[in-house]
């Protein structure tokens, strides 16, 4: 059984109406949830930036960028990654693409397919909006594409569009490329912990698989009103996010900058390309780093935004725990230990409350004197 808000695409929403009227089930009810409750941005808060070909080369500057980078914002802008603009700019074009085709074309990889028992189910891959679970939760406002990438022989190919023809063939070479550049991070991030470069990587394990999401954000009538995307944590070891070149709307929540804070777009046509730590990360790393809660506002009246997210997680049948060497006496564990694939499974049903994964599993150990990650998720 599905809800039967599960098959409403926003981009419907959006041509059918609901540029003039915004229907409810949009609508954020809590004043502080509403994107208006940002604070004016510090004009020193800028986006960390990272030159990954330095650290390939373990250049100590750019390690020790990186280091602030993590301690500070969770995220940083990626340079050096060798990935050319009009690359990046194909890619995002493709799904571009992808989302204007009509609706009949985009169902057949809707991901709300036929169950066993005849009736209809939702499952994560393929085409639609995200998991809706009850009448009270609140949609955000974009629709997905979402696919497994990596490993390679595990793609369900039934979900890769046919059109755009160069799609499936763009995403596989962004995922090698983004691949690259995820484990360039991951070593360095060993570096910092004065770890071997494989630290990380070994618990990770080979196979590194990886989840790709496509997400369209249509023109928006009240972007005052909505979640883009609600506030969340990501389900990965590190993102690497494709940002649309036009159209800003992606923060984060930095304690330190007083709330909401803008990934402004990097103008000029160029496209940003961004690592961000997720909550598997944080386990690992026993909170050395910390996964950032981040959002996304929706565009105005005029605009659309696409982007890309490629989410590394570790081999399904890995145990994701707290590494023992970054446990002690004065750092205790913070999480329980747990397998990779239950972590990964929990996120869909936390991520429809608004919940942060480490929570709603209660993964979090309690530890005295611990200060809670970042800011809590508000409820949607
Ligand atoms: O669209 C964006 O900029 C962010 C997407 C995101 O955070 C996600 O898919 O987890
Ligand atoms: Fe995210």
């Amino acid at each position: 059984m599905v809800h039967e808000a599960q098959g409403q695409l926003v981009q419907e929403v959006a041509a059918d109406g609901g540029l003039r009227a915004l229907p409810s089930r949009y609508v954020l009810k809590r004043e502080q949830d509403r994107p208006t409750a940002t604070v004016a941005q510090p004009a020193e808060l800028s986006v960390p930036t990272v030159d990954v070909s330095r650290l390939a080369d373990a250049d100590p500057d750019e390690a020790a960028k990186l280091r602030s980078a993590l301690h500070s914002w969770g995220l940083f802008a990626v340079t050096g990654h060798g990935m050319p603009q009009p690359f990046l700019d194909a890619v995002l074009g493709a799904s571009r693409v992808f989302f204007h085709l009509p609706t009949e074309a985009k169902q057949q990889y809707s991901n709300v397919v036929d169950a066993d028992d005849g009736g209809r189910k939702f499952q994560p891959q393929g085409y639609g909006v995200d998991r809706v679970d009850t009448d009270e939760q609140v949609l955000d406002w974009c629709d997905r594409l979402y696919l497994q990438v990596q490993p390679e022989e595990e793609r369900k190919l039934r979900f890769w569009p046919a059109h755009p023809p160069e799609l499936s063939e763009l995403l596989h070479e962004f995922s090698v490329d983004s691949q690259k550049v995820a484990r360039l991070v991951l070593a360095a991030m060993a570096r910092s912990l004065g770890f071997e470069e494989g630290f990380f990587l070994d618990k990770v394990g080979e196979r590194m698989p990886s989840d790709a999401r496509f997400t369209y954000y249509p023109p928006c009538p009240r972007p005052d009103l909505v979640h883009g995307l609600k506030p969340h944590t990501d389900n990965s070891v590190v993102t690497v996010l494709l940002l649309d070149e036009h159209v800003g709307g992606l923060q984060v929540f930095l304690e330190e900058g007083g709330g909401w804070v803008d990934v402004p777009v990097l103008g000029g046509g160029r496209h940003q390309l961004l690592v961000v730590v997720g909550e598997e990360m944080e386990i690992m790393s026993n909170a050395a780093f910390r996964a950032p809660v981040h959002r996304v506002v929706a565009p105005g009246e005029a605009a659309e935004r696409v982007s890309l997210a490629v989410f590394y997680q570790p081999e399904p049948h890995r145990v994701l725990e707290p590494s023992p060497e970054l446990v002690d006496g004065e750092r205790p564990a913070m999480y329980r230990r747990l397998e990779a694939k239950v972590f990964a499974n929990g996120f869909w049903d936390a991520f429809a409350l608004g919940e942060r994964t480490i929570d709603f599993l209660k993964v979090k150990v309690d530890v005295a004197g611990d200060q809670p990650a970042a800011a809590v998720v508000s409820g949607a």
